[in-house]
Formats: structure tokens, sequence, C-alpha cells
């Protein structure tokens, strides 16, 4: 029997953080797969996510999202990134122990920038500002939590951050 695969980086954060962006990159600049658990849900549901919220609410959003979260792990053997909710569910966390996870750290200016007015994300779109901030502060003690390494991105370019991480994973094996 084969071993199930394994991320070689799973990157958590919040809204706008980057997980996405700075996933993608990375998966280029290894040459690995990229896995990102939004759009896992997305395929899986057959819709995109605002729709999930509208027709099923949140509660059924987290509940596929545990389920994706579960599999990408054992699936996954790029980068893996993850919803900025994902951290809520103490299963999820419990699941990211034993794996490299690193923390995009970001303030509340550059997530509101580059969040805008929420389009795609249904927990953003009535007053952004606002809920990031309660968003991040919730959550920030979680991400510190299942985090391996964090990165700063205010500031700073994708390409940048990349870099870093890709280093990261060299010098640490
Ligand atoms: N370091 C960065 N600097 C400037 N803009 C960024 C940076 N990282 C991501 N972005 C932009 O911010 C927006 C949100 O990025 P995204 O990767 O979707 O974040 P997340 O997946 O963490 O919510 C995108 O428009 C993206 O191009
Ligand atoms: O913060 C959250 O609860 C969410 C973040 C989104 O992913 P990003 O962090 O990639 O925007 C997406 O999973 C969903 O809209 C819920
Ligand atoms: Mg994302």
């Amino acid at each position: 029997m084969t071993a199930p695969a394994r991320p070689v980086c799973v990157l958590v954060g919040a809204p706008g953080s980057g997980k996405t962006t700075i996933g993608q990159g990375l998966a280029e600049t290894l040459g690995v797969e990229f896995r990102d658990t939004d759009a896992d849900i997305e395929r899986l549901a057959g819709k995109p996510i605002p729709e999930i919220f509208v027709d099923e609410g949140e509660s059924h959003f987290r509940a596929l999202e545990r389920a994706a979260v579960a599999a990408a792990l054992t699936s996954c053997s790029g980068v893996l990134a993850l919803g900025g909710g994902a951290v809520l569910a103490e299963e999820n966390r419990a699941a990211l122990v034993g794996h490299r996870v690193v923390h995009l750290s970001v303030e509340l200016p550059d997530a509101v920038k580059r969040v805008g007015l929420g389009v795609g994300r249904p927990l953003l779109t009535i007053n952004p500002r606002a809920t990031l901030k309660h968003l991040m502060d919730q959550r920030r003690p979680l991400y510190a939590e299942v985090a391996t390494s964090t990165v700063v991105t205010d500031g700073r370019t994708p390409e940048e951050i990349v870099a870093e991480i890709a280093q990261l994973l060299r010098t640490d094996g």
C-alpha cells in the first residue's frame, strides 16, 4: 500500500493575506501541484462559494470545508491553500498538526486594500473593514496555534513572499 500524499506546505491566513496568489506562485516555483480548498469545494458543490452561502448557509459551507481540508491533506503532494476560516474548526486545527503550516500574516490596512468590496467573499460583502477587523481579531490566535512559521506579507510583493517561503522550505528541509 502506498502512503497517503502530504502537502509540502499548507498556507493559512486571513482573507486577503494572499494564500491563493502566493500558493499558485510557490507551487510554480517548486514545480508542484497547487490546491486550494475553496476551489475544491466549488467544484464539488458545482457552484461558487457565494451561492453556497446563499442557498445552504455558512454552516453547510463549513461542513464542506472540513471534508475538503481532510481530503486535501491526504491527497495533495504540493502546495495547499486553505480558506481563511478553515482554522475555526477544531477538527481542521487538529488535522494540521504535524504538517508544515505557513501563516501569511497581514494587518488590517493591506488586507482591506486587497479584499476591496469583498466580491466573491460572502462574509465581507457588508462593511468589509469592520468585518475583516473582527475576523482577524478572532482568528489571530488560531493562525498562530496551527502555524509552524509566519511570513509577513504587508507592503511586500508576491514574488518576495514566494521567495521567502521557498528559502524557508530549503532551509528546514
Ligand atoms: N503581497 C501582495 N501584495 C499586493 N497584492 C496582493 C498580495 N497578495 C495578494 N494580493 C492581491 O490581493 C487579493 C487577494 O489575494 P488572495 O490570494 O485571493 O488572498 P486569500 O486567498 O488569502 O484571500 C488578490 O487580488 C491578489 O492579487
Ligand atoms: O474567511 C472566511 O471565512 C472565508 C474565506 C474565503 O477564503 P479566502 O481566505 O481565500 O478569501 C472562503 O473560504 C470563504 O469565503 C470564507
Ligand atoms: Mg483564497
